[in-house]
């Protein structure tokens, strides 16, 4: 079964200027110990799913659907329940440590807070574990006595990880948790999260706006555009050959470094992803989209089956037959009976 199942949700803000549909029916899911990596530029949604997971969206949000965590519905649970779910259920690395960690609170008694709150331990044992954590992310056990402020980007963000991992939970939502980070403390913060996880057999979802990096650490991933997933399937496949002209330009984007094979002429994608408030007709890639066809600004694409275990929400993944089923403007007119038998 899968740890983590999200169906169909949707997160709409409410403004001054109007309603902001930020995430518009995204599903995917997350088998036990398995790695989802979640890309897409900035402004597409990534953020606001991954705080939905665990109910952190201001008030101003409003959510439906299903976010299923070991087949219980984080949007209906109780608040007391959805309290012992946080950080034991899943928890969440933040980008930028330096905003999520209290600056006048030793990191101990931070790291501590969690596992006082949700487990059965003495001030003494919390103490124990906060020490034996500091040096699961590489940190000696004095740094117990820090203030944030006393230590370097990298060491905060491997603090962050301390903490997420301290009710030893079983999956960890990383929303970027690299990003404000050089290229090698970067790389050491990445392979950290990878073993702590890979050791622990814990879920994973990693945010981020580099495909490559995702492409290194997960099994799976969802690529995003304007609040929706438009195309998903395995990490390698995805990667190296994105079936959404979007993912396309994303892996163009960001090439894996030392990798030959992957290497291509990183591209800019011109122009920026759409207002949510004021999405094109048809569908939202369209206006940025180098193969766009006229039938794209009739018909607003969905998660289509595009290869084994692969999808992806651009009208050319699909045959004749199956455009004319998706009741695509003028496929059955184009559709041969050769391509009718053989789809
Ligand atoms: N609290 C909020 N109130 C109103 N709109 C919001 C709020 N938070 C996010 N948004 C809007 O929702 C959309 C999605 O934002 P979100 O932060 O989830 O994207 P993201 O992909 O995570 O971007 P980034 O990588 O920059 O964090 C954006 O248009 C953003 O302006």
């Amino acid at each position: 079964m899968n740890y983590l199942e999200v169906k169909d949700l949707h997160v709409t803000y409410r403004t001054a200027g109007g309603e902001v549909p930020a995430v518009r029916g995204v599903g995917f899911s997350v088998e036990p110990g398995r790695k989802l990596g979640v890309a897409g530029e900035s402004g597409c949604g990534k953020s606001t799913v991954a705080l939905a997971l665990l109910r952190l969206l201001p008030s101003s949000a409003t959510l439906s659907g299903e976010i299923l965590l070991d087949g219980e519905d984080v949007l209906t649970m109780r608040w007391g329940r959805l309290r012992a779910v946080r950080w034991v259920g899943a928890s969440i690395v933040f980008q930028g440590a330096m905003h999520s960690l209290n600056a006048v609170r030793r990191i101990g008694d931070q790291i501590a807070e969690p596992i006082l709150l949700h487990n059965t331990a003495t001030p003494a044992e919390a103490t124990r574990r906060v020490g034996e954590l500091l040096e699961h992310v590489g940190l000696p056990r004095w740094r117990a006595r820090s203030f944030p402020h006393e230590l370097s980007g990298g060491q905060r963000q491997r603090v962050m990880i301390a903490m997420a991992l301290a009710c030893e939970p079983r999956l960890i939502i990383a929303d970027e948790p690299t990003t404000a980070l050089d290229v090698m403390i970067q790389a050491q913060i990445l392979r950290l999260i990878d073993r702590l996880v890979g050791e622990q057999g814990i879920s994973m979802m990693m945010i981020s706006h580099d495909l490559s990096v995702l492409a290194d650490t997960c099994d799976r991933l969802a690529v995003m555009y304007a609040g929706r997933i438009v195309e998903e399937g395995p990490a390698g496949t995805v990667f190296a050959g994105a079936r959404h002209p979007y993912g396309g330009a994303l892996s163009a984007a960001f090439p894996r470094i030392g990798d030959p094979a992957s290497r291509r002429a990183p591209s800019g994608l011109a122009g920026d992803p759409p207002d949510p408030a004021a999405l094109p007709g048809g569908c939202s890639f369209r206006p940025r989209c180098a193969v766009a066809e006229d039938r794209c600004a009739e018909v607003d694409p969905v998660l289509w089956p595009a290869g084994p275990d692969r999808a992806a929400a651009c009208v050319r993944v699909l045959t004749d037959e199956q455009a004319a089923e998706a009741g695509v403007p003028g496929a059955a007119a184009t559709a041969t009976p050769e391509k009718e038998t053989s789809a």
